[in-house]
């Protein structure tokens, strides 16, 4: 284990104390983030929470105001052309030259990266209708983004950072798309690091899962052990019930036929108890899903901003 001034290099990322501000707006808090070598770590969090934010800092295309960011070692500020061609960076605005031939885009990027592998990148183009011949401005969106994923792996990434690499990708591309992820991880020895609303797709491909609310880092683990920490318990109370204020670790409630169903987190046996003290007859949990579980949570803080 390191100590408070050693970097050690099994984290792919390591913030000390980032903070990223806009005028106003304080879009990154103080984060204090590690995420170390190996698999594929998801990022989520409500709208504005700073995901894009914190990979813009990490791939040194913005400044943070305070705090430092470390990518692959690195301080994110001063990469060099090496240090950029080992992390395979996607984002929706990602900008090739739209004038370009694909063909040209590629070859240019077969150039300029020596672990280049074209059989990646066919694998991956091979699941959009993209011609060589056609010009990057007139790809489709859902083009775009697999044709920036195909330059991206084929690049042979010891990192792949993604923002919402699926946005807009159909069904099929974005199978694909998943598909071509878990294999350069799987075979390549590449860490993954993306940011995504689509949390089925995380309970698939993601071994760890990082929430991010309002720049601070909420929670971090295996998504299902995010999933275990909430609860879903239906009871059936006469009247109104407790409080919703006395409820403890609420973060949802619903009446559904004459039922109470209760999202809580971090609640044992002793929940049922406190059911039963506040007048349940019957009471009975059951699991969440992951995306149920992330968004109570996400959902919770948007209705309590003043909430610790
Ligand atoms: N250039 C900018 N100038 C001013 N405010 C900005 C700028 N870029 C981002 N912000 C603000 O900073 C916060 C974080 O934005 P960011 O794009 O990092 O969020 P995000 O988590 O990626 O959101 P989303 O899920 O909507 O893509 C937001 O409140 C946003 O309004």
């Amino acid at each position: 284990m390191g100590d408070a001034t050693d970097y050690a290099n099994d984290y792919v990322i390591e913030t000390r104390a980032l903070s990223k501000r806009y005028g106003r707006k304080l879009a990154l808090d103080n984060l204090d983030l590690r995420i170390p070598r190996g698999r594929i770590h998801a990022i989520v969090g409500a709208n504005g929470a700073g995901k894009s934010t914190l990979f813009r800092i990490l791939m040194g295309f913005l400044p943070p105001s305070a705090g430092e960011a470390r990518i692959l070692g690195k301080d994110s500020q001063s990469l060099t052309p090496h240090d950029r061609s080992r992390i395979g960076f996607v984002n929706e605005e990602h900008t090739l030259a739209s004038w370009m031939r694909v063909s040209q885009v590629a070859a240019m990027q077969q150039h300029q990266y020596p672990r280049w592998n074209q059989h990646a990148y066919d694998n991956v183009i091979g699941h959009y209708h993209v011609l060589p011949e056609q010009k990057v401005g007139q790809l489709s969106r859902g083009e775009r983004a697999g044709f920036n994923l195909a330059l991206a792996l084929a690049q042979g990434p010891e990192l792949l950072v993604l923002d919402e690499p699926t946005l807009g990708l159909d069904v099929v591309a974005k199978r694909a798309f998943l598909e071509s992820l878990m294999y350069s991880n799987a075979t390549d020895d590449c860490t993954v690091i993306y940011c995504s609303h689509q949390m089925e797709e995380i309970e698939r491909v993601a071994d760890n899962l990082i929430i991010l609310e309002r720049g601070q880092l909420r929670h971090m683990s295996a998504p299902e052990d995010f999933t275990a920490r909430v609860s879903h318990w239906i009871a059936d109370v006469p009247f109104k019930g407790p409080a919703l204020h006395t409820v403890p670790g609420l973060l949802e409630m619903q009446q559904l036929d004459g039922l109470q169903h209760y999202l809580v987190l971090d609640q044992d046996e002793g929940f049922e108890r406190f059911l039963r003290e506040a007048g349940a007859r019957n009471v009975q949990s059951m699991p969440v899903s992951l995306d149920r579980a992330v968004n109570a949570f996400l959902a919770k803080n948007h209705a309590a901003p003043t909430a610790a």
